[in-house]
């Protein structure tokens, strides 16, 4: 990973070109599956600096607060019935990274009623479409068919009005055509919703497995909170083990298990190894976190180990990279902790979660408490 997204970073800053994305995306023109060149230059930077900056993430405070506290507020109702309720916590949390994520791409959110059901078939679509990988990709048909032929080998503005702001600008208009606005509010739900809520739904298993964790993160989030749960923002900073838990998650369960592929640019050498122009590379982030010889007790959920180092997600540790890092790195650490962290706290302040009969719950193969669900 250090030699691919640090050393030789810009060697390795091209993506390849996929399918799915091309198809989906108006031939790739978001930020994510650009190839390297200039079109992606002129289009990061509007991601970093204008959508997802400190202070544009900080402007979204409203967006966020309210949406955890109408998700707790639904939790409220279901569970004032009686003491104990069954609770399907993966589509509260994906409804809540939707939702978020709908308020500040385009300004609003879609209900539970017919709209919203379209919008999100759409989006579980593209997402399914965007995760697959066609044999086609990987076996380069179209250089095989060649060689055949040849015989050869800020403020209140949600992300849509930004970007329409960028069209109206004469000078850099004619780059912010519809099918580019298009693209990058794709980027936003495709890159920005499923490893929210994915990374969510993790935790609260690991948690819900891991009884002595959620009580210490209970008894740190509960005293500062107070009785009311009333969470802000500004409360977070003085809850460590939140943090820490909130890495652990991140190391056992990268939601983007495999990076996004890079692929070189020129001939390079690489440890040693020989690597080609044009070959792509996926970096093993899931097995990174599990290396024995990293981590101490690696298949452990153990956030204490937080605590004790100062390794964090932000792309300077390279035992950690759930969000990659150099060039192509994620622009949306920001916005995802910001909403990350509230969730979390809020939660576990208003609720106690477990298993029916305090059982410890088994863990299907893709890490569903699914005798908890059935
Ligand atoms: C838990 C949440 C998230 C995870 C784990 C994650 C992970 C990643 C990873 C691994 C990459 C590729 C990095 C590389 O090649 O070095 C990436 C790129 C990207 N992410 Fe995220 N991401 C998350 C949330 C978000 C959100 C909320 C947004 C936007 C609202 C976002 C926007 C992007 C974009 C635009 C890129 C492409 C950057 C480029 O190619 O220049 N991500 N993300």
């Amino acid at each position: 990973a250090r030699e691919i997204m640090k050393e030789q970073d810009l060697t390795f800053s091209n993506r390849p070109r996929l399918s799915c994305p091309d198809r989906l995306i108006y031939g790739s023109k978001d930020v994510a599956f650009a190839p390297h060149g200039d079109y992606w230059c002129q289009m990061r930077p509007v991601f970093v600096l204008r959508l997802l900056s400190n202070k544009r993430v900080h402007s979204y405070l409203s967006v966020r607060e309210e949406e955890t506290s109408l998700m707790v507020e639904d939790l409220r109702r279901l569970s004032s019935s009686s003491a104990a309720v069954l609770v399907n916590l993966s589509h509260v949390l994906v409804s809540l990274t939707s939702n978020v994520i709908s308020r500040v791409a385009l300004g609003r959110k879609y209900g539970d009623g017919g709209e919203g059901n379209v919008c999100r078939s759409f989006f579980e679509e593209l997402l399914e479409l965007l995760g697959t990988s066609p044999v086609g990709d990987y076996v380069p048909w179209d250089e095989l068919d060649q060689w055949e032929k040849d015989g050869d080998g800020g403020g209140e503005m949600d992300f849509v009005d930004i970007l329409l702001e960028f069209q109206r600008r004469e000078k850099i208009a004619p780059l912010f055509e519809d099918d580019v606005i298009k693209a990058q509010i794709l980027d936003v739900f495709s890159v920005g919703t499923d490893t929210s809520s994915n990374a969510l739904d993790w935790m609260m298993a690991e948690l819900m497995r891991n009884p002595s964790v959620i009580k210490t993160l209970q008894n740190e989030v509960r005293e500062v909170a107070g009785r009311k749960c009333d969470i802000v923002e500004e409360d977070l900073v003085k809850m460590p083990y939140l943090k820490a838990v909130m890495k652990e998650n991140l190391r056992l369960h990268p939601p983007v298990p495999l990076l996004v592929p890079r692929e070189s640019t020129k001939d390079t050498v690489v440890l040693g190894y020989d690597v080609a122009a044009g070959t792509r590379v996926l970096v093993n982030e899931w097995k990174i976190g599990r290396d024995p010889t990293l981590w101490k007790d690696p298949e452990e959920f153990r956030p204490e180990r937080f605590l004790e180092s100062s390794i964090d997600f932000k792309g300077f540790h390279f035992e950690l990279l759930p969000f990659g890092t150099g060039r192509r790195g994620c622009p949306g650490i920001a916005f995802t902790t910001a909403v990350y962290e509230l969730v979390l706290a809020k939660l576990v302040c208003s609720f106690d979660f477990g298993l029916p009969n305090g059982e410890r719950g088994r863990f299907g193969h893709d890490g569903r408490l699914w005798d908890y669900y059935t």
